[in-house]
């Protein structure tokens, strides 16, 4: 059995821990060095006290010579900083589990994130489907460089696609409100973000369209309509460490019954392994996907006003990060794509 070596950068951040948690239990994996940034020099058990294994490994400074001696590098650290690194490791596998090459459209990359754009890579949301029969995970197999979708974009885009892709619902006044948890935010402090603040209260924030993740959300659903569609994208802070529970909503076709609407997400998601269409009357929880590669989903059809409302759950730090970002190792190297891959969630 090939073991690969993979290397963590960001290590001491919570995507960079919940990529390592999953990699603990992966079989075909051998973790090698872990590096970050101003806690360079600090044991690992002192940065991310339940990675018990890795307790005392030292993490050390991010540079391409430390990673570059490995198989595949995991890059989990802020917007702009992977690119420059990834550039200095051209023979290695790279999954990116920022933005920096998330986008197609350079434009939109430069209003939604204000800085130079740096290219795009093949994205890594396997389960999307692409037009009527295809789904993204072909252009990830074998991949040398993936870059991993937004939480937000993971739960929403794969609640709206496969209606987008049969044409059972229209590309306009598309509604998206989507409640996060806090560590979609990272572990670095922010005043919004303290207990008192947070606790007991949920409030919207990017609230008009200026959520950088839209353009994101924008483009999954175009490559699935085979057509451009926008969205209304309001994300908002639950008083949660984990979990997206997100509730979208589009004009239904004229015609289309709720019956055809429940055999396009059937047909769409029956055979794959982390997207569950739940049995009618059920609708997702964040609880129930917790720490799990899962994604949760429900529809249903108000026929008063015509539209279909899709409610997804993910954990944002699994599914919506470090899950997705293993997911798109596997096909990358050419393994079984559910490997390492929690399908039980944490309950209660
Ligand atoms: N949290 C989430 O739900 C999601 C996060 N992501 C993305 O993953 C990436 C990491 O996010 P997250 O883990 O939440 O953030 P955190 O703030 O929790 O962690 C950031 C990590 O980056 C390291 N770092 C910061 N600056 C540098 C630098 N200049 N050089 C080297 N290392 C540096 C930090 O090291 P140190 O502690 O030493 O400063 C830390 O390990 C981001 O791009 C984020 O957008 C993607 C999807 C969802
Ligand atoms: C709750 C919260 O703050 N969430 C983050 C998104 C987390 C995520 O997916 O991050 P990246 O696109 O940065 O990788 C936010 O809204 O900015």
């Amino acid at each position: 059995m090939q073991v690969f070596s993979v290397a963590v950068a960001g290590a001491s951040g919570y995507a960079g821990g919940e990529i390592l948690r999953l990699l603990l239990a992966h079989p075909q994996v051998r973790i090698g060095a872990l590096t970050a940034g101003s806690s360079a020099g600090t044991r690992l058990g002192d940065l991310q006290p339940h990675l018990t294994p890795l307790a005392d490994v030292v993490v050390q400074e991010t540079t391409p010579q430390v990673l570059s001696e490995h198989d595949v590098v995991f890059l989990a650290l802020p917007h702009g900083t992977s690119a420059q690194v990834a550039e200095q490791l051209p023979d290695t596998v790279v999954i990116d589990a920022g933005a920096d090459f998330r986008l197609t459209d350079a434009d939109a990359w430069e209003q939604f994130y204000g800085s130079p754009y740096a290219g795009s890579w093949p994205y890594g949301l396997p389960e999307l489907p692409v037009g009527t029969d295809s789904k993204q995970r072909s252009a990830l197999r074998g991949a040398r460089r993936i870059a991993v979708p937004g939480c937000y974009p993971t739960g929403t885009s794969l609640a709206l696609a496969p209606a987008f892709a049969a044409g059972v619902v229209a590309a306009r006044d598309v509604v998206i409100v989507a409640a996060s948890g806090t560590s979609g935010a990272g572990k670095s402090l922010k005043p919004h973000l303290l207990g008192a603040e947070v606790m007991g209260s949920m409030s919207p924030y990017g609230v008009g369209g200026v959520h950088r993740h839209t353009p994101e959300i924008e483009q999954n659903l175009s490559l699935a309509a085979g057509a451009p569609v926008t969205v209304s994208f309001t994300p908002t802070l639950a008083p949660m460490p984990r979990g997206i529970l997100a509730t979208c909503s589009a004009p239904l076709t004229d015609g289309v019954s709720p019956t055809d609407v429940r055999g396009v997400y059937e047909k769409a998601y029956g055979d794959e392994p982390f997207v569950q269409l739940l049995p009618d009357g059920r609708w997702p929880s964040t609880g129930a996907v917790l720490g799990s590669n899962n994604v949760q989903l429900q529809i249903a059809v108000d026929e008063r006003i015509g539209r279909l409302i899709v409610v997804s759950a993910i954990d944002n730090l699994t599914k919506g990060t470090a899950g997705g970002a293993v997911q798109s190792m596997n096909l990358a190297l050419g393994l079984e794509e559910t490997l390492g891959l929690p399908m039980t969630g944490v309950a209660p």
